[in-house]
């Protein structure tokens, strides 16, 4: 008898401007994984896994189960936990709403796609906070992951670990996700890193039912790592203590109805990371000033989504004014965008 199920899980906004590498935002795109298991016969002998490839992505992704993010993510899960290899004859059709690279948390729903997806073909029943430490030893900053994983607007933290599991922790992805050679040995690869116990802890904040998201999607790529670059190692206390004012508010003014945009567009300003990033976004600090609560209303908060380049426009009407408007503003640079118009959902899912 075949086993099918389905894997859901949602992109996610990270920073909300002054959180970097803190809060999280789940949203209404998903990247959906069809898993079906088929028990081989002798008409149908064992084979390695299928990977079919619909969406975002899908000209670029690779289809080989050892060398794409989802699977390589299961192959760890799974070989954390003794197993050796995939079940026989998995055939897994992913369909992807999440473009790559913009701030939309698409690498984020890879990994946690990749720890559900080994959960499930080990049958191990791994509790939310288990899969939480995979998913933070493949992504190290734990805001994406969270909130794709467990959803709503959330924070976490990196619990700070003793030497032994600081070293645990670290090891360079590169043996946490090996490139499986194709000749390799039965063995190779079976005693990768396990995961710390208990590396990421969050807590969920409340959000007011009337907030959209608008987000504005500029049609190039960033890749996080690049937008990393940029940052500086230390910042000075002003720029800390501004960060920190703001995000204590925005965490309780996000939940009140009705919100206040006063407070709220104040409180999405940051100076850790889009000062920065706005040399990789040309048009980033027109579009975050140009658009404001007077101008625009409706409008609450505008800030980069996650590394960037999108941008994430928070609202409770005035949408399509905001995002064209923007377009005008990124067009001015030399830059084309798409908008969507999303809401704030719940967390993964395997049914
Ligand atoms: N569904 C997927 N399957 C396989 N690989 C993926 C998938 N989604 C993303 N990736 C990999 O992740 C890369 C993008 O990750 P990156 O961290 O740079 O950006 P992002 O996650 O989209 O943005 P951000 O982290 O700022 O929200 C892609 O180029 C691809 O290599
Ligand atoms: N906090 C991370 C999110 C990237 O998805 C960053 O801004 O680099």
């Amino acid at each position: 008898m075949s086993r099918s199920f389905t894997i859901r899980v949602p992109a996610t906004s990270a920073n909300i401007g002054p959180g970097f590498d803190v809060v999280g935002l789940s949203l209404s795109l998903y990247l959906t994984l069809s898993v079906t298991i088929t028990p081989p016969t002798p008409a149908a002998p064992a084979a390695p896994p299928v990977l079919r490839y619909t969406g975002e992505g899908a000209a670029e992704v690779p289809l080989d189960a050892y060398k794409n993010l989802t699977t390589r993510v299961a192959l760890y899960v799974l070989r954390c936990h003794g197993i050796r290899a995939f079940p026989a004859n998995v055939a897994i059709a992913v369909a992807n709403e999440i473009p790559f690279g913009r701030g939309l948390g698409s690498s984020g729903a890879a990994v946690v796609a990749g720890v559900l997806l080994g959960d499930a073909l080990g049958a191990l029943r791994l509790p939310p906070a288990r899969m939480l430490d995979f998913a933070l030893m493949v992504e190290r900053h734990p805001d994406n992951v969270t909130a794709a994983l467990v959803g709503g607007f959330v924070g976490s933290y990196l619990r700070e670990l003793d030497p032994a599991a600081t070293e645990a922790a670290s090891v360079p992805l590169s043996e946490v996700l090996p490139e499986y050679p194709p000749d390799a040995g039965e063995d190779w690869g079976m005693h990768p890193p396990q995961p710390p116990l208990g590396i990421g802890h969050y807590v969920r904040f409340g959000w007011s039912e009337s907030i959209r998201a608008v987000a504005i999607i500029p049609r190039f790529e960033l890749s996080t790592a690049k937008a990393r670059e940029v940052l500086p190692l230390s910042y000075s206390r002003k720029d800390l203590v501004f960060n920190l004012q703001r995000l204590a508010v925005l965490t309780t003014a996000l939940a009140q109805s009705p919100p206040d945009p006063e407070l709220i567009y104040e409180a999405m300003k940051d100076r850790v990371h889009q000062p920065y990033r706005k040399t990789l976004i040309p048009g980033l600090p027109e579009v975050t000033s140009r658009i404001n609560p007077s101008t625009h209303p409706g409008l609450l908060g505008i800030c980069l989504s996650g590394a960037g380049p999108t941008i994430l426009a928070l609202a409770t009407g005035g949408f399509e004014t905001i995002a064209e408007d923007a377009r005008t503003i990124f067009r001015e640079q030399g830059i084309e965008v798409d908008w969507k118009l999303l809401t704030v959902v719940g967390g993964s899912e395997v049914v």
